[in-house]
């Protein structure tokens, strides 16, 4: 079976994507558009840019977008799926996902993270490092919930929102689109769409 993954996205978070991907049996082959003027991150070989993968589809089973920003994940996710590229979700052996969550495709799920039952994680989210998606949760599509942050049981968050580093979200909560929840906040409150909050408890400070 050909094992071998496409990593869109030559950064730190795609760093962290290759090496997951390594340890679920995945060749990786790196992807980024500022090919040639880079050609290598770490010791990963960069193939070429976004079209070069489009050119090759065929090597490969799948591809992985590992760009942070949610407004680009959503556009390179459209391009992969109009090429019928498939977009595989990876889950980090360390991890804990219940078998009653449901999680869609493109996500990947970082080492220590948990998504316990009845939880429902859109497409192409990024379940950060030691992230807690307690039960009952919905998660909307493009979403990252980063290091250490926790929401607890029945919270929502909208489409291509960001719950930041080391952030908590009280139970049946319900986080907006588009909106950037600070590092190191305690969300009590719902978050409207479009904004940016933080604090303890977290305020909205602004219009994004
Ligand atoms: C694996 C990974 O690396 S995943 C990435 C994890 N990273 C994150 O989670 C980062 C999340 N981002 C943040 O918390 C950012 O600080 C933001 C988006 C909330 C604000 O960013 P900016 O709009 O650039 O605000 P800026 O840095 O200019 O700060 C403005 C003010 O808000 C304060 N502030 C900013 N963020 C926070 C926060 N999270 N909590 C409390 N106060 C904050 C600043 O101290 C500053 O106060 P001052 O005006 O009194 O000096």
């Amino acid at each position: 079976m050909n094992k071998k993954l496409a990593v869109i996205g030559a950064s730190g978070h795609g760093k962290v994507i290759a090496e997951l991907a390594e340890i679920l049996g995945y060749q990786v082959t790196f992807f980024d558009d500022a090919y040639p003027n880079i050609v290598q991150v770490e010791h990963w070989p960069i193939a070429g840019d976004f079209n070069a993968l489009l050119t090759h589809k065929t090597d490969f089973c799948g591809a992985v977008v590992a760009i942070g920003n949610a407004n680009i994940r959503q556009t390179i996710t459209a391009k992969l799926q109009q090429a019928e590229i498939l977009t595989p979700t990876l889950i980090h052996p360390t991890a804990s996902v219940s078998k009653y969550a449901e999680i869609n495709s493109g996500c990947v799920v970082m080492a220590g993270a948990v998504v316990n039952a009845f939880s429902s994680i859109g497409e192409s989210c990024i379940i950060n490092s030691n992230a807690v998606v307690e039960h009952d949760c919905q998660l909307g599509d493009f979403v990252h919930i980063c290091p250490n942050s926790a929401l607890a049981g029945g919270v929502s968050v909208g489409s291509k929102s960001w719950v930041g580093i080391g952030s908590q979200v009280k139970q049946l909560i319900s986080i907006g689109e588009n909106s950037l929840i600070g590092a190191g906040s305690t969300v009590i409150k719902n978050i409207p769409d479009n904004v940016t909050a933080f604090g303890s408890p977290a305020m909205v400070i602004k219009n994004n």
